[in-house]
């Protein structure tokens, strides 16, 4: 593709674009007007359930979407929530309190149990996390067969037959749908706000490429355990509702694996990590079931297990974006193919550099070993205010190594890392989160971009360090993208550029943090020649801002041109230090990358 024609491209489809983009809120609001107007226009009781089951299923599953799909940790454990709501709910009638109160002490209850079992669970990843939230489950299951004063046990609680909107229960099923259709509407609307909001964007940059977001500076420990307590305490609330609705529960039909899975299912199969792909599941999918079970009978028990299991398997093998992945390749969303970013504009340099200021970094004896592999050995260097040290050494030097242990992602062994403070302070950050904070920005040797993002989403996560809401992460975004040469590509998801463009997008994301030291990784490896200069001269740019630049680099053109000062690896060591034309000249820093045959050529 052209620069023209990249360029031309957004104007010609302006009208396309709008319309395309009122499309899908038309669709919701129809699809949620067909919810409540059908049952209410044909009156029968079986259809009325129907859509009281499909309310439950969607709200339930958007909530479980905040977790397994936003924050991409497969919870199989959610009606620990559910359950938790439903007892809490029917205890408290009981007891005399409405489940309108009930309804909200479960949420309470079930989003401190969240993040109790969570604490450690998200350490674990993929089938580990998924396992161990089956375990939870069962553990939940358990306490609620053995603690029969409080749950009835294997019995079960009845509701008393309190009828009323004071009581959540109805002789008529129109309130009922009323109540279901509302909460609905609140988990839509809690995980819209979510997914639109930094929440969202870190939820799923975390997802993605959690080391990455933790270099923007995202907490992802902490923005896991905000997203799974709402979650819960959604889930939890629908409990209580559901348990009113069916009058009766019992321990394992509100802690139940199969309850679980369905819930996730319809995720899947509707379109997992989007915000109303849960929605269009359970439309798809309940009534395919009730309608069955309604028409078979008896002979129709764990039909929908059945039927789930069939429409998984097809969506797995032919939808893997689910039904609505389909919907938007229909409709043209999200872009196809490669995408080769344009030439940056020219950069003008300032004639007079600011002077290089005061030390802001300090590491002082930096040691670090790999089982019985000494990678770092006493490792001393600084930085300071407005220079470019270049570090360069031959392969398996120990520069990354070292570049870790200076962005928190690796503890040293022994030795020390200070980073003088905006407010004048000596500090040492332990964590990646405690650097950027600092203003310690870094980008990865191999590229770490957000793939399901746009350019623009992975950029407004490192823009969001500086910049807490989404208009001013956006635009401070958008004006990055344009200097790194993206401004074409904003919409384009990350995972269709090329690797030149992917190097790009690494540095503007780390730029947008607006950070005061920043630490590149071999960010010129495998570019054109072109590029590179471009590149010597963006950070000649970023440094005369007053940037403070560590730069791992292999290109030689580049690290003379760039380099205040550099530093040789060889062998965990520094072996020499200074002037970039000098260094060169090593007896030392030849036989390193040369070999002794050399020094003397
Ligand atoms: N997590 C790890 N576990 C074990 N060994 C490791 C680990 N990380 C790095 N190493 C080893 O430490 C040594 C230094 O690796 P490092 O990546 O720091 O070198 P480098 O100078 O950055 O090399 P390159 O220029 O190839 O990126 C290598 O021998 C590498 O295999």
């Amino acid at each position: 593709m052209t620069e023209q024609t990249l360029t031309e491209a957004p104007a010609a489809g302006a009208n396309g674009l709008s319309a395309r983009k009122l499309a899908g809120p038309v669709a919701l609001v129809l699809l949620l007007g067909a919810i409540l107007a059908i049952p209410i226009g044909m009156g029968d009781q079986f259809v009325y359930h129907i859509f009281i089951t499909i309310c439950i299923f969607a709200a339930l599953s958007t909530a479980w979407n905040i977790v397994g799909g936003f924050a991409g940790q497969l919870s199989l454990g959610h009606a620990i929530f559910y359950g938790i709501g439903g007892y809490t709910g029917v205890i408290l009638v009981n007891l005399g309190v409405t489940p309108w109160i009930g309804m909200f002490a479960g949420a309470g209850i079930a989003a401190i149990v969240a993040v109790i079992i969570s604490w450690p669970c998200f350490r674990l990843h993929g089938p580990f996390f998924a396992l161990a939230s089956i375990a939870f489950l069962e553990v939940f299951r358990v306490l609620a067969l053995h603690f029969r004063d409080l749950t009835g046990g294997a019995t079960g609680l009845m509701i008393p037959l309190k009828i009323g909107w004071e009581w959540m229960v109805f002789r008529e099923r129109l309130p009922a749908l009323l109540i279901a259709f509302g909460m609905l509407l609140v988990c839509l609307g809690v995980a819209w706000v979510i997914r639109t909001h930094r929440l969202g964007y870190y939820l799923v940059a975390t997802r993605e490429r959690e080391s990455a977001a933790k270099a923007a500076g995202v907490r992802t420990v902490r923005v896991r355990l905000a997203a799974v307590a709402v979650s819960a305490a959604l889930a939890a609330m629908v409990g209580t509702f559901h348990a009113m609705y069916l009058t009766f529960i019992e321990p394992e039909a509100m802690f139940s694996l199969s309850f679980s899975i369905q819930i996730a299912m319809f995720a899947l199969i509707g379109g997992i990590g989007t915000i109303f792909g849960p929605l269009l599941g359970a439309v798809l999918l309940v009534p395919i079931t009730e309608f069955a079970r309604g028409a078979l009978g008896a002979e129709a028990i764990g039909l929908h297990g059945f039927v789930y299991g069939v429409v998984l398997m097809l969506v797995v093998l032919f939808l893997p974006n689910g039904v609505l992945g389909l919907v938007h390749r229909v409709a043209g969303v999200g872009t196809r193919g490669r995408v080769e970013p344009v030439a940056p504009p020219a950069i003008a340099l300032a004639e007079t550099r600011p002077p290089v200021g005061d030390t802001v970094m300090r590491i002082e004896g930096l040691q670090k070993h790999f089982g019985g592999l000494h990678v770092t050995n006493d490792v001393s260097f600084t930085l300071r205010e407005g220079e470019i040290l270049g570090v360069i050494g031959p392969n398996g030097a120990g520069k990354t190594t070292v570049f870790n242990m200076i962005s928190g992602f690796l503890r040293p062994d022994a030795g020390t890392v200070s980073v003088l403070s905006p407010d004048g302070a000596w500090v040492q950050p332990t964590t990646p989160g405690d650097y950027a904070a600092l203003g310690v920005g870094r980008t990865f040797q191999i590229v770490q971009p957000f793939a399901a993002m746009t350019v623009e989403e992975n950029i407004m996560v490192g823009a969001f360090h500086r910049h807490p809401h989404v208009a001013d992460a956006r635009e401070a975004a958008r004006q990055t993208a344009h200097r790194m040469g993206l401004g074409h590509y904003l919409d384009a998801e990350a995972r269709s550029l090329t690797i030149g463009g992917l190097k790009r997008l690494e540095v503007a994301r780390v730029m947008a943090m607006e950070p005061r030291i920043l630490l590149l990784d071999e960010v010129m490896a495998g570019i054109n020649q072109t590029d590179v200069r471009r590149a010597v001269d963006l950070m000649l740019s970023i440094r005369d801002g007053g940037v403070s630049i560590i730069a791992i680099e292999h290109v030689m053109q580049a690290v003379m041109s760039l380099s205040d000062r550099v530093v040789v690896f060889n062998s965990g060591q520094i072996i020499a230090e200074g002037d970039p034309h000098e260094v060169v000249r090593d007896p030392h820093v030849i036989e390193a990358y040369l070999g002794k045959d050399f020094v003397h050529a």
